[in-house]
Formats: C-alpha cells, sequence, structure tokens
C-alpha cells in the first residue's frame, strides 16, 4: 500500500519544470535584449532620431515590465505579446533611416521570436517581419542586397524555426516520459497532488464530489514467485488494461506503487464509486489473467470531504485498503467518512476462488 508522497509538488511535477523552463527562457530573452537595447536609445537620440529612441524606450519598458511581474509575481506580462511587434517596428523603422546599421537588428529580434511566442504565432509574426523587412530593403538598398537580405533573414527564420519546434518536441516527449509508468502506460505519482488538488478545488469552490479508488492486487508477490517475474509485469499490464476498458475518459488512473493502482473519479460519489470499485473487482477475478493465472484484488473507495487535504483524502483511502486486506481481501472497503467519523464498510462482494 502507499508510502506517502511528497508534498512539494514543484520539485517532483514534470509540468511544472518546463513551464518554469520556459519562464526562464522568457526572463533571459527580456533581460539581454534590454541591456542590448538600452544604450541605444541614447545613442539614437545624440542622431537626433527621436522616433526611435522613444520606440526603444517602449521597448525596454516592455521588457523591464516582463522580467519584474515574472521575477515578483509570476506572471507574463501580455503574455511577450509587444516584443515581437516592437522588435519588428524597431528593426524594420532603424533600418530605413539607419540602413545597415539598422538591419543587424533584425537577425537577432527573429529568432527571439520563436522562443517567445507558440510556434504558429511565431511563423506568422515572422512572415509580417520577413516581408516588412524584404519592403524596407527594396526601397534602400541595391536589388543585389535585397535578395541577400530577404534570403539570409528568411533562413534565420527557418533555422530558429527548426529549432524551436524540436525542442517544443522534446519537451512534450520528456514530459510524457516523466509523468506515466512505462510498463502500463497509467499515470505515475509525478501529478498525483495537483490532480487531487484540482478535485479538492472543484470540491471546495463548486461544490463537485470527487472520489478516489484505490485498487491493489492480492498476493501479487506468489504470482510473481510462482509464475516469475515476466509474468507478473504482463498481469499488472493487463490489469491497467482491464481497468482502463471500464472507466471513463474524464477518471485518471495511477500506478502509484509496484501492484497498487489508484483511480480518481470526478463527478462522482461515493456509492458511485462504490459500484464501479466492485465492478472493476469482478472484472479482475473473473477472468484469470495469461489464459490461466487466478488474480484478485481488494480495494477501498473515498469521497473528498470538505476542508481536508490531498494527503489526508489519501490516508483514509489507504486505511480502508489496509482494512479490505485485513479482513481477507478480495473486496471493497468504504473509507471513513471524515466529517461523520463513522467507518462505512461494504464488504459485499461475492468472495471469488483464487
Ligand atoms: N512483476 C512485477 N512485480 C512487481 C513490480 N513492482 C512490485 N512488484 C512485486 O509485487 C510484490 C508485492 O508484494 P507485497 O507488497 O507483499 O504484496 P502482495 O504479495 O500482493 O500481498 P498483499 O498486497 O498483502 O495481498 C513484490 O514481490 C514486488 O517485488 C513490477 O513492476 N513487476
Amino acid at each position: 500500500m502507499s508510502a506517502f508522497i511528497s508534498t512539494d509538488s514543484t520539485s517532483t511535477n514534470p509540468t511544472l519544470a518546463v513551464l518554469g523552463f520556459k519562464h526562464q527562457l522568457v526572463y533571459h530573452l527580456h533581460l539581454w535584449a534590454f541591456i542590448a537595447v538600452a544604450p541605444l536609445v541614447v545613442v539614437q537620440w545624440q542622431h537626433h532620431h527621436f522616433l526611435l529612441s522613444g520606440m526603444l524606450i517602449l521597448f525596454c519598458a516592455n521588457a523591464l515590465a516582463v522580467i519584474v511581474l515574472l521575477r515578483f509575481r509570476s506572471t507574463y506580462f501580455l503574455k511577450g505579446r509587444l516584443f515581437p511587434l516592437l522588435a519588428v517596428a524597431c528593426a524594420a523603422y532603424s533600418t530605413a533611416i539607419n540602413g545597415h546599421v539598422g538591419l543587424y537588428w533584425a537577425y537577432p529580434a527573429a529568432s527571439a521570436l520563436f522562443f517567445l511566442l507558440p510556434l504558429r504565432e511565431a511563423i506568422a509574426s515572422n512572415t509580417i517581419f520577413v516581408t516588412v523587412m524584404a519592403v524596407v530593403s527594396f526601397m534602400k538598398f541595391p536589388e543585389a542586397d535585397f535578395w541577400r537580405i530577404t534570403f539570409s533573414l528568411g533562413l534565420t527564420c527557418l533555422f530558429s524555426m527548426i529549432f524551436a519546434w524540436l525542442v517544443g518536441k522534446l519537451q512534450m516527449e520528456l514530459t510524457r516520459l516523466a509523468t506515466t509508468d512505462p510498463l502500463t502506460g497509467c499515470l505515475n505519482r509525478s501529478q498525483l497532488a495537483d490532480i487531487l488538488n484540482g478535485q479538492i478545488q472543484m470540491r471546495e469552490r463548486y461544490g463537485r464530489v470527487s472520489s478516489m479508488v484505490l485498487l491493489d492486487l492480492d498476493y501479487f508477490k506468489l504470482i510473481n514467485d510462482q509464475w516469475g517475474h515476466l509474468a507478473g509485469d504482463k498481469v499488472l499490464k493487463e490489469m491497467a488494461l482491464r481497468l482502463r476498458k471500464r472507466i471513463r475518459e474524464s477518471d485518471q488512473i495511477f500506478r502509484i506503487g509496484g501492484e497498487e493502482f489508484m483511480i480518481v473519479l470526478p463527478e462522482t460519489n461515493q456509492h458511485e464509486g462504490n459500484l464501479l470499485a466492485h465492478q472493476l473487482l469482478t472484472s479482475i477475478s473473473a477472468r484469470p489473467f495469461l489464459e490461466d493465472i487466478k488474480v484478485t484484488a481488494s480495494a477501498s473507495i473515498a469521497e473528498v470531504s470538505k476542508g481536508e487535504t490531498w494527503s489526508v483524502w489519501l490516508n483514509r483511502a489507504d486505511q480502508a485498503l489496509y482494512d479490505a486486506k485485513s479482513r481477507g481481501r478480495n473486496q471493497v472497503v468504504s473509507a471513513t467518512n471524515q466529517a461523520a467519523g463513522d467507518q462505512n464498510t461494504d464488504t459485499s462482494l461475492t468472495p471469488v476462488a483464487g
């Protein structure tokens, strides 16, 4: 049965880790863009390019706002939408009035957009960017330069796009690997606290019901000993498959220990969860696994109570599962309702020969 889990979800939740990576990326891009661009405000002012200087002040102010809000509030000012807009406007206008000197800034701006915006938005923004820069170059430089600038800027965008796309794919794949159990494909514990907290918030804010079922195979050690570890693995895989077949798409199934599973059931009360738990035990015991391995499981059901934390909720379910085991296994026990304080047991499942 479940040994308790760390409550520090930020250090164990891969989705939060990816979010943290994105925040850091945005933070550093704005910080270094600010450091690079701030001196240009003075330079352009000294050259009497007051409009460009004003645009650069806006760019720096936006960068500062993003940096400060990310640092102190963990929020993303205007979701980074101003950076591309101001970068395009500044680079195009600077090229128009300063020639090649302005053009050099278009390259870092184009690649930065792919790390600041969602891929589709970055492609759209950069298409506009390259088009604007092509028009300015056409008007400002000889034709040969116009082609060179357009192609080199386009190529910079293409390389950045490929890199950002591959990093995004890698992030998704790593998140999937970090959040699922490779043997059964069920979720692992990494997001357990967040998902249970989500159900608790729905309970507290909107009065919605939610339950969890804990399921633990009986005498699984004997299966390993008698049929071998490989057969044990196959039983676990098949077990996950049988559970998944029965539950709803909105339910989430975790493998939280060697032969222990948890199913989170949104919009399901204790009574409904109890019925489901019985059906799940029947689906496990009714047919042998791998042709002739007879398996039973014990289960507990716990509806979340008002005001309880996820660890207290899980603790109640865990205690009820312990009771199911000590009462002879192959049965469902309803967890004590924290508010009522009564031990509402239900051992009505007909024992299955195993
Ligand atoms: N094949 C296989 N076995 C596993 C895996 N993870 C844990 N186990 C085994 O599961 C067994 C669990 O044993 P116990 O905790 O004693 O539980 P049990 O034998 O099911 O007994 P009860 O739960 O009390 O009914 C141990 O032998 C573990 O080695 C796994 O991924 N694959």
